[in-house]
């Protein structure tokens, strides 16, 4: 059972740490998404990444815009994905390839999200690693998101040990926060059902979490 006091702190700290990240400049937010780019493109775990979930811009976030545009020049084996609304599985995101040419609708939150297509889901476990929004973190690799339990419910079967030897599944998906640099907190409260990180990643420091 979380205690009130933790799911309290959680919401205040969630209010004040997204009125920090909208209140950023135009400018704070290019030079964002350019250390973003910069810090991605030296992150060892990305190298031999082929599918990649990331996600639109939202909220004072960190436009992953700039690092994904790169890689589609670049790198063309490399494969985006975005998070979408699971239609009927309430809760839970499903991740739709993204190229340049992907239809784009917005969700209930008003964020853009490519149109619901079969074809164009990539199964969760066969993303290579998540590119995950965060709205606060600490040291440790805790994180705050924004309160939907969205990435915790459909990440949660990464928590489960699918091995004798007490390991977490080599494939599973590497989960990577993304944040700005105003977004660490001393200490998160952290709820049982959170998703521990592999990396968390700012426009001017990668901090890597051992998490096997
Ligand atoms: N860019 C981006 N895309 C994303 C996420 C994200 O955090 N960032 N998500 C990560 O989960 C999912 C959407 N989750 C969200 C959860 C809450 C709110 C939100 O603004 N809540 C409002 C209340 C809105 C309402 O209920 O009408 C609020 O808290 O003020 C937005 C998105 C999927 N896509
Ligand atoms: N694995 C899960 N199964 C069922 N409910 C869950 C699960 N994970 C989270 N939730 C529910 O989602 C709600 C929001 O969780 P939390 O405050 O941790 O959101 P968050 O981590 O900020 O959001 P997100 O995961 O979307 O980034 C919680 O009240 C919790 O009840």
């Amino acid at each position: 059972m979380v205690s009130e006091q933790i799911l309290k702190s959680r919401t205040a700290l969630r209010k004040e740490l997204r009125e920090a990240r909208r209140a950023l400049s135009a400018v704070q937010q290019e030079e964002a998404a350019c250390g973003i780019a910069e810090q991605l493109h030296q992150l060892p775990l990305l190298n031999h990444a082929r599918n990649i979930a990331g996600y639109l811009v939202n909220d004072g976030e960190v436009d992953l815009g700039p690092y994904i545009a790169s890689q589609w020049q670049s790198t063309p084996s490399k494969q985006f994905a975005l998070p979408v609304l699971h239609p009927v599985c309430k809760g839970h995101l499903l991740f739709l390839f993204y190229s340049s040419h992907t239809a784009l609708v917005k969700n209930k939150y008003k964020i853009n999200e490519p149109a619901l297509s079969c074809q164009n889901v990539l199964p969760t476990s066969q993303c290579d690693v998540i590119l995950m929004p965060l709205v606060g973190f600490d040291i440790k690799g805790n994180r705050l998101g924004m309160g939907g339990g969205y990435y915790d419910r459909t990440l949660a079967f990464t928590r489960t040990k699918r091995h004798s030897h007490d390991q977490l599944s080599p494939n599973n998906p590497k989960l990577v926060g993304i944040a700005h640099d105003i977004q660490e907190v001393k200490s998160l409260p952290i709820a049982p059902w959170d998703v521990p990180l592999d990396a968390i990643v700012t426009p001017t420091r990668t901090l890597i979490f051992n998490n096997t």
